[in-house]
């Protein structure tokens, strides 16, 4: 196989999404699995380092992840382990979030399954505030990845993806602020990052992320597009508009999407315009991961 580019380390669910005729459709999430699958779909050379159990949705997900070509050669199966899942359910507030995770396969990753060796193999590690909320064991995993990809002198990008269903919000900003200390590309959603920093001004969190240390902030605004800066320059990219109907897992979607294309063309903000694109096009399908557009079709397409 190709030499992994991206690590993406976190906890993938089984989704279960609510269609408009109310049944629910069998699907896949997990925010860093998303992020995976958008960069395979963009053409990215990524693996997974996480865990499954042994039960039919770890076996759903371990097919997909080869579908789509992703390298799970960090994919650990725990005997007797189960795969967390989720419900989305929506309203007109937009799309909610309902977990059966406690204890789960990838909640009991731990450091021990970390090594310098694979992280050192990457060109970028991936993770967020998720792979940090799940569990302490998780938790643990997750920083030891970053510090050794900070010893090996590799990127690390981050995602604050608040989730307060997993942790306090206090515990979730100290947390999150202090890996954002080691993080060269933070990826925040406007309103995590509102909620994480107290700030409201797009450009004055984008300020805040550059004096933790990061050297590119892609701050998605939802359905006001994208602000990219690289602290010498920040460009506003306006939105793609589409019709929208779920937009679970755009972010992640952005993620895998601009991260590929930087590491493709070394240009945040030409990263950002293919993302901001690819993310609005992702909203247009149910679920996280089934409309994740594929190279040539965020290539191809006309706004409307
Ligand atoms: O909320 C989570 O923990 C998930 O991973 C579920 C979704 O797939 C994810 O949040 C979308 O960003």
């Amino acid at each position: 196989m190709a030499r992994t580019s991206i690590l993406c380390l976190g906890e993938p669910l089984f989704e279960l999404n609510q269609a408009a005729d109310g049944s629910f459709r069998p699907g896949f999430g997990g925010d860093v699995s998303n992020v995976a699958v958008a960069i395979a779909r963009q053409g990215g050379k990524v693996g997974l380092i996480s865990q499954v159990g042994d039960d039919r949705f770890g076996d759903a997900l371990r097919r997909m992840w080869a579908d789509e070509g992703i390298d799970t050669t960090h994919v650990n199966v725990l005997e007797g382990g189960d795969t967390g899942i989720y419900f989305v359910t929506h309203d007109e507030d937009g799309h909610h979030f309902t977990y059966r995770r406690k204890g789960s396969a990838a909640s009991q990753l731990g450091a021990g399954a970390i090594s310098a060796q694979t992280i050192a193999s990457a060109r970028i590690l991936y993770t967020s505030g998720i792979s940090l909320g799940v569990s302490e064991t998780l938790r643990a995993a997750t920083t030891a990845a970053v510090n050794l990809a900070r010893s090996a002198g590799l990127p690390v990008a981050f995602d604050p993806n608040l989730r307060t269903r997993l942790w306090p919000l206090e515990t979730a900003r100290k947390v999150s602020h202090d890996l954002m200390r080691n993080c060269d590309i933070a990826l925040p959603g406007l309103d995590d990052a509102r909620q994480l920093t107290g700030l409201s001004d797009p450009q004055a969190i984008v300020a805040f992320y550059h004096d933790l240390g990061a050297r590119i902030v892609a701050l998605t605004l939802g359905a006001k597009g994208v602000l990219v800066s690289d602290s010498r320059q920040s460009a506003h990219i306006p939105p793609f508009r589409v019709n929208a109907v779920d937009a679970t897992g755009a972010g992640d979607c952005f993620n895998g999407i601009f991260l590929t294309h930087l590491l493709r063309t070394d240009d945040p903000f030409v990263a950002a315009r293919i993302a901001n694109t690819g993310a609005a096009l992702s909203t247009t399908g149910y679920g996280a991961v089934a409309p994740i557009p594929t190279y040539s079709e965020v290539m191809n397409v006309k706004e409307t």
